[in-house]
């Protein structure tokens, strides 16, 4: 029985590299719109929280930035993609289940099978959105290229085919953050205020 209270008005789906600052310019969003309009909702979340339980970890460094989420990464994607195999829409029913607010921003989606979810579910209401940071921004932030995750779909998936709606670049010689969403910022509001 699907526990999902309320349509929501607008999905904006974020995807991006790592440390390209999705989780940064989704809290923003969040911050700007308020958290009764807008939820942020973590396709890793449910993911993390499975897999912390299987394997005895602290899901709260898992859901954190730091170096203890990037030693587990490479096996958490293994395991993440098994349950998907079985069933590709597994972690975006879970991550957007209970969710009441108009406004979602799903902020980690890393496949096409988690995009053709979101455009099947909410066909009228989805919009994608690609956040970008140059390498060299990125490694500032602590990225560096490894094997096994920054080569794998988890991180490639959505690197072509995907005509994004929105695109985002968060480099420090970049317009903006608040200039760039804007627009974005305003679909959210009108959708939020529509009946
Ligand atoms: N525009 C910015 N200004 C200042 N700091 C930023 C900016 N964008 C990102 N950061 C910082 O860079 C780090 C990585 O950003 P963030 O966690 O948002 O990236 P992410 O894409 O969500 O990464 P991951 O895939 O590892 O979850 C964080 O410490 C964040 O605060
Ligand atoms: C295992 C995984 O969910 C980790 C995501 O971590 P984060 O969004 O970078 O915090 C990535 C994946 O599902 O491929």
């Amino acid at each position: 029985m699907e526990e999902r209270m309320a349509e929501p008005k607008l999905v904006l789906v974020f995807s991006g590299k790592r440390k390209s600052g999705k989780d940064y310019v989704t809290d923003l969003i969040q911050n700007c719109l308020g958290a009764d309009v807008c939820c942020i909702l973590r396709l890793s979340g449910p993911l993390k929280q499975q897999y912390a339980q299987e394997h005895g970890l602290d899901l709260d460094q898992l859901l954190g930035t730091g170096p203890y989420k990037e030693h587990y990464r490479a096996d958490m994607i293994l395991w993440g993609e098994t349950r998907r195999q079985q069933d590709p829409g597994f972690f975006c029913r879970l991550a957007t289940r209970g969710a009441q607010q108009p406004v979602w921003v799903i902020s980690d989606a890393r496949r096409m099978s988690d995009l053709q979810w979101f455009w099947a579910e909410f066909p009228k209401q989805t919009q994608c959105v690609r956040v970008q940071s140059s390498e060299n921004t990125r490694r500032q932030r602590g990225w560096s290229f490894t094997i096994g995750v920054d080569d794998a779909e988890s991180e490639c998936g959505l690197d072509s085919g995907v005509e994004f709606d929105w695109i985002i670049t968060n480099d420090t010689d970049a317009p903006s953050l608040e200039e760039q969403l804007q627009p974005i910022l305003s679909l959210a509001k009108e959708a939020a205020s529509s009946v």
